[in-house]
């Protein structure tokens, strides 16, 4: 006898009334959303095959493992995802596509949730990799930025529970991979985290400051974009930006995985759908706009009042790091 070959497929109507709107503006628009909605489920399956599996508990790196990102999975099951490119863990081409694999594996290995934190003992990440924007060439920024809409559309809606372990300085892009994930503990002392995009004289996308929304309030969030604030640990407690303060990175990591233990005895695809239920909205609009905002930020790239202020952003950093 032979073996089914497909076991569980799913096929869309992309002409149907409630797809219309998507299909019309991005092919296979409803193929992802079906992907999306279909996550929590594989989510249980692999969960039930790594039960079966019986995994001896033990630290083990994952087969992603590679220079930029260190993925380890620890005696509780919990992967913990490394950021490693000194010095400051900038968002370049090549980490992004180190997250987005390695938030792949995390999935593939049925982990019990994901902890992100930094190499750093001063930066958890400092955003953007400013380099890849500036005099950038086309045809790479648009891997580059489409590489970044992956890593926040697998994070922000990972089936897995996540948390950051803040150990440092989360600027801009470093802010909105913590604020993707669901818990964030940060190390106290003078770090500062936030989106601070319109102090280098460019627009933080709509989609970060969506996440920034559904993490601090509205009126929080409208005076923080605006201003470019960055927030003091103390300040980021006090308007829930961060949920602990920690002494150290490993307090942080504790604090982390003491809130991914609060799942334990929640059935796990109960959790996963809430999740994504609540998380869907940003997703879809971004779904449904993502080759208009990848457009978006190559206009803004060859605007040269964007270069210029990039330039002189540039030079300041130099000077402050050559004092
Ligand atoms: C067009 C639409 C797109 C909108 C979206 C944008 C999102 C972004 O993420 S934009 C990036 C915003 N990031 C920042 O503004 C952070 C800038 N960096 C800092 O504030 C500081 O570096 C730090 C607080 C993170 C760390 O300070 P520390 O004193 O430890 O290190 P430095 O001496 O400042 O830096 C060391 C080294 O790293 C270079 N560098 C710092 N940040 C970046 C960066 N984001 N991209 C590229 N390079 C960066 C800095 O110039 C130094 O380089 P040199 O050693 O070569 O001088």
């Amino acid at each position: 006898m032979g073996r089914a070959l497909v076991w569980d497929a799913t096929c869309v109507d992309s002409l149907a009334a409630s797809h219309l709107p998507s299909t019309s503006q991005k092919a296979a628009a409803a193929a992802e959303s079906a992907q999306m909605l279909k996550r929590p489920k594989m989510f249980l399956l692999r969960q039930a095959v790594s039960n079966a599996r019986q995994l001896a508990p033990s630290v083990r790196a994952m087969s992603s493992k590679g220079p930029l990102v260190d993925l380890t999975v620890d005696n509780d099951g919990v992967a913990i995802m490394t950021l490693q490119r000194p010095p400051v863990n900038s968002l370049n081409l090549d980490l992004l596509k180190e997250i987005s694999k390695s938030l792949d594996d995390v999935a593939k290995n049925k982990s019990r949730g994901m902890i992100l934190t930094s190499s750093s003992p001063t930066v958890f990440s400092a955003g953007l990799d400013i380099m890849e924007m500036y005099k950038p060439d086309m045809k790479r920024a648009e891997e580059f930025w489409t590489t970044l809409q992956d890593v926040w559309f697998k994070l922000y809606g990972s089936s897995f529970a996540t948390a950051a372990a803040i150990n440092g300085h989360a600027p801009a892009g470093g802010c909105l991979l913590s604020m993707s994930c669901e818990y964030r503990a940060m190390v106290g002392g003078k770090f500062t985290i936030g989106l601070n995009e319109t102090a280098l004289g460019i627009v933080a996308p709509k989609w970060f400051m969506d996440t920034m929304c559904r993490t601090i309030s509205m009126r929080q969030a409208e005076l923080a974009l605006t201003t470019a604030k960055m927030f003091t640990v103390d300040e980021a407690l006090k308007c829930e930006l961060i949920d602990e303060i920690a002494t150290d990175k490993a307090d942080a990591i504790n604090k982390c995985k003491t809130f991914l233990k609060k799942f334990e005895k929640i059935p796990p695809l109960a959790r996963a759908i809430t999740k994504l239920k609540m998380r869907e909205e940003p997703i879809k609009n971004l779904q449904t706009s993502r080759q208009a905002d990848v457009q978006e930020f190559l206009s803004f790239l060859k605007n040269p009042k964007v270069q210029q202020s990039l330039e002189m952003y540039i030079q300041a950093l130099k000077q402050k790091a050559a004092k």
